[in-house]
């Protein structure tokens, strides 16, 4: 039988956990080309799912450790950019490996005799052919177009790359690098737990979820990233208007948008003030706001508390599976078949995709 989006969400605990066991052999290229030089600044391309997860593992690059990351969408790389001169590395991440708009970065950046590695769930892929250096998110590929374990696992694969970076150039101790490698063990290992606490959250709402027209995400830091990706699934998948926004971006023109008609999400690591006072400021504008975090219980009953502290940059891990769910759910109970392609023709004619 096809696998489910629900399926590979319930995959998500142990790919993640098997990715930890053995992402020293899978990412062993990032690994022998740090042992040629040191690595200040990253480039990554990417796009759609890809370039949210490059948004969710960014800041453990850089607040962290102080390595610096560029993230661009391809398509504007390749026709308005330039490599920043200090730039070190270059990742391509494309899950599919075939984003025509990725590949064609990564010739434009090859073409300068500047290696390029790509991270991808398809070795075989045209991108990872392309590549100088195949990076496996070691997970396959997903029947299912709208990835879910392969969001996830792209994520715990670039901190990983951010742990070997900080690690050849002394910037963690083997004390630090042993703590948030259990951290995020811990982290793959809780997964069933956040399954089980929102499908109690989301039978609680059903109804609302099930009636609202207009989704809106907000998330800050690394949880920019995890607001996005609630963008790009909804979109995907509940094909409803749905928006994901860092949080003092929204303040600055998307609230305006707000009326009686929208759910808003507050995605949140621990208590946060400015999430918790725009939330507040919005609640009367807007039909319901929910917040999904990793604090405890508090009796709210638009909360999901998942009760699971953890580090910011590694909060993305568990913030997202919710979203996910979500748009599983909602989706099957408007009655939207996933397995059904729709514009069946759109890469043939637009090409997005090889
Ligand atoms: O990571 P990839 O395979 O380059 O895909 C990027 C995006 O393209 C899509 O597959 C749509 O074509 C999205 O679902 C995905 O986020």
């Amino acid at each position: 039988m096809m696998s489910t989006m629900l399926d590979y969400i319930e995959q998500e605990s142990e790919a993640l956990t098997v990715i930890l066991q053995e992402y020293q052999q899978k990412l062993a290229p990032v690994k022998a080309y740090l042992e040629t030089r040191p690595v200040n600044k990253i480039m990554i391309l990417a796009t759609g799912s890809s370039y949210n997860a490059a948004l969710c593992a960014r800041y453990y690059f850089e607040e962290h450790f102080g390595i610096l990351v560029d993230i661009k969408e391809p398509y504007n790389f390749t026709y308005y950019e330039r490599v920043d001169p200090a730039t070190d590395m270059v990742i391509a991440v494309t899950q599919s490996g075939k984003s025509s708009s990725t590949l064609a970065a990564m010739k434009k950046v090859q073409a300068l005799s500047i290696p390029v590695f790509c991270l991808t769930s398809s070795p075989a892929s045209p991108a990872a052919k392309q590549a100088d250096g195949i990076l496996d998110i070691n997970t396959g590929l997903e029947s299912v177009g709208y990835v879910t374990r392969g969001f996830s696992a792209t994520v715990l694969n670039l901190l990983l790359i951010a742990l070997m970076v900080a690690e050849n150039r002394g910037l963690v101790t083997q004390a630090e690098r042993a703590e948030s490698l259990a951290s995020l063990k811990d982290a793959a290992q809780a997964i069933p737990g956040v399954i089980d606490k929102t499908n109690a959250f989301i039978i609680r709402h059903r109804q609302h979820f099930i009636q609202a027209s207009r989704f809106v995400a907000i998330g800050y830091g690394a949880l920019t990233g995890v607001a996005k990706e609630c963008e790009t699934k909804f979109t995907e998948t509940v094909r409803l208007p749905s928006g994901g926004f860092e949080l003092e971006a929204y303040m600055h023109g998307p609230y305006l948008e707000a009326n009686a008609s929208h759910t808003l999400f507050f995605i949140e690591d621990r208590p946060h003030a400015r999430s918790a006072a725009l939330r507040d400021y919005m609640r009367p504008a807007v039909d319901a706001v929910f917040t999904v975090t990793l604090a405890a219980e508090n009796n709210d009953e638009n909360t999901l508390a998942l009760d699971f502290p953890l580090t910011h940059n590694f909060a993305p891990l568990l913030l997202i599976v919710p979203f996910q769910l979500l748009a599983f759910n909602i989706s099957a109970a408007k009655g939207i078949d996933l397995s059904v392609r729709i514009f069946d023709d759109f890469d043939k004619v637009l090409k997005s995709k090889i």
